[in-house]
């Protein structure tokens, strides 16, 4: 792919940056860095800070706001809070550059093609893109959506340049196809993880600081709690308020965790196990013929490096556990017709890891009957499963009702309990991701 200094267009080319919080900031550094000439700015009472902090980046110039940036910039990325990108591209979109290329950094497509549709000029092209990851993780390899919704092929090439010094794996999709496959791959993942940080939090028990706790699959979901839980509440909140599509999924996810755990209490063990059985040949394939890969997508023992806490005997297996999530999970999954791998082009670390746990524990002999026992025979997680499911269906019911405030308040009274944690626990769940990462290369 050509770079900035073998384009003709680039001596006058300049990449306007919308909103320099921390993927605005990754975006202008990695650019730059690649020779492109950049114009950012943020809200105007971070002039000055964004000055200091870019002083010594030649290439990227801070201004005072999106107006300038527009006007300057021939391709401009809006990087701003999901629910404020209708306001900001209302503001800046008229100030646009003739002839310009725009596009946004947002994790829900569907209110920021809106936006521009409704606020840019007609000789504006529209070319919307999405890195899959957080602003921390290294872009090389990583999903890069890119979606060409008003554009010439040329002002598309242009964005392909640009954003190739990424080094991401470029993926081709429309808005809606955006938004369908990341509200699994995204918002009802999290949705996962927010639960089990509520009901960990109303039980005001630290996980790992519980022998129960520490193995394998519980390192995956306690380090990613953790790492939901350190970040924005905003991220969160808008891609499962703000897609359309991911209200339906996140809603079926909590009524797949209400009704498998009826079953639990209920001790309904044949038609539990019918159920998820069949939840199992309907989202993993019958028996002979499956949709996974011969190869496991995690690695055995790769997981148990990266446990917060202590097992008091290290060589003892991890407690059994029903895992409510997992089995909810592949619940949600099968009665919506998804089938998870076909979704692994916009997948996040986050998304291959909570799928590489649960193809983990439908494919592991034993694992999945003995998850069915337990649900069924044993009461020890029953308090953390209530917690669970009351914390699935308050997320489902804040997001249905679109309820931004709310879902603030319940993200940051969580975040507060953990919050003295975080320091470790969030490098622990980063090295955790890097190990994955790299062992699925193999
Ligand atoms: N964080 C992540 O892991 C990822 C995030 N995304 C998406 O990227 C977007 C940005 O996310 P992220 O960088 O994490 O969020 P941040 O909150 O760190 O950055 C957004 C920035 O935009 C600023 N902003 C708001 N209004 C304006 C305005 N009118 N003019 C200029 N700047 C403005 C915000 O200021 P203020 O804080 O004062 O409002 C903030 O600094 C979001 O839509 C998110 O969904 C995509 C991939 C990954
Ligand atoms: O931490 C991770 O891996 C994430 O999943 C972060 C993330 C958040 C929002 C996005 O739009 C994309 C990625």
């Amino acid at each position: 792919m050509a770079s900035a200094s073998e384009f003709a267009w680039s001596k006058d080319f300049a990449i306007g940056l919308i909103g320099m919080g921390d993927m605005g900031k990754m975006y202008a550094r990695r650019l730059s860095q690649a020779g492109w000439r950049v114009m950012a700015c943020d809200r105007e009472e971070k002039y000055e800070e964004l000055v200091q902090e870019f002083s010594d980046h030649t290439n990227i110039q801070i201004l005072k706001n999106g107006h300038l940036v527009s006007r300057a910039s021939s391709y401009i990325i809006y990087s701003v809070e999901a629910a404020a990108i209708g306001r900001v591209v209302a503001q800046y979109g008229p100030s646009t550059r003739l002839g310009a290329i725009v596009g946004g950094q947002t994790s829900c497509k569907d209110p920021e093609i809106k936006a521009f549709e409704e606020y840019l000029p007609s000789d504006v092209d529209i070319v919307s893109c999405h890195s899959l990851h957080g602003p921390n993780v290294d872009t090389r390899g990583q999903p890069l959506v890119l979606i060409k919704h008003r554009a010439s092929d040329e002002s598309f090439n242009k964005v392909e340049a640009v954003l190739s010094c990424l080094e991401s794996k470029h993926v081709y999709l429309t808005a809606k196809e955006h938004d369908r496959i990341t509200a699994d791959t995204q918002a009802v993942t999290h949705a996962a993880f927010l639960s089990m940080g509520k009901a960990w939090h109303a039980n005001q028990q630290f996980p790992w600081e519980i022998s129960r706790y520490v193995g394998g699959i519980e390192n995956v979901k306690i380090n990613l709690m953790l790492r939901i839980y350190a970040q924005k509440w905003h991220v969160y909140a808008g891609l499962a308020i703000l897609n359309p599509e991911a209200h339906k999924q996140i809603n079926q996810f909590a009524k797949s965790t209400t009704e498998l755990f009826y079953l639990m209490l209920e001790g309904k063990r044949d038609e539990l196990r019918e159920r998820v059985y069949a939840a199992k040949d309907k989202v993993f394939g019958a028996e002979g013929s499956p949709k996974w890969a011969e190869k496991p997508l995690l690695r055995d023992g790769v997981l148990d490096r990266f446990s917060l806490g202590k097992k008091p005997d290290a060589s003892a297996p991890p407690l059994p556990n029903n895992h409510l999530s997992l089995l909810a999970m592949v619940d949600c999954w099968s009665k919506l017709g998804i089938v998870p791998y076909d979704h692994m082009i916009c997948s996040t670390p986050l998304f291959r890891l909570w799928l590489g746990v649960t193809e983990h524990l439908f494919r592991t002999p034993g694992l999945l009957d003995e998850c069915l026992r337990v649900g069924i025979e044993d009461n020890t997680f029953r308090r953390d499963d209530l917690q669970f499911t009351i914390a699935a269906c308050g997320w489902a019911e804040c997001v249905a009702l679109r309820q931004f405030e709310t879902w603030r308040e319940r993200f940051a009274v969580t975040q507060k309990f953990f919050e003295p944690r975080f320091k470790g626990a969030v490098e622990v769940g980063q090295a955790m991701i890097k190990a994955v990462l790299e062992s699925s290369k193999d």
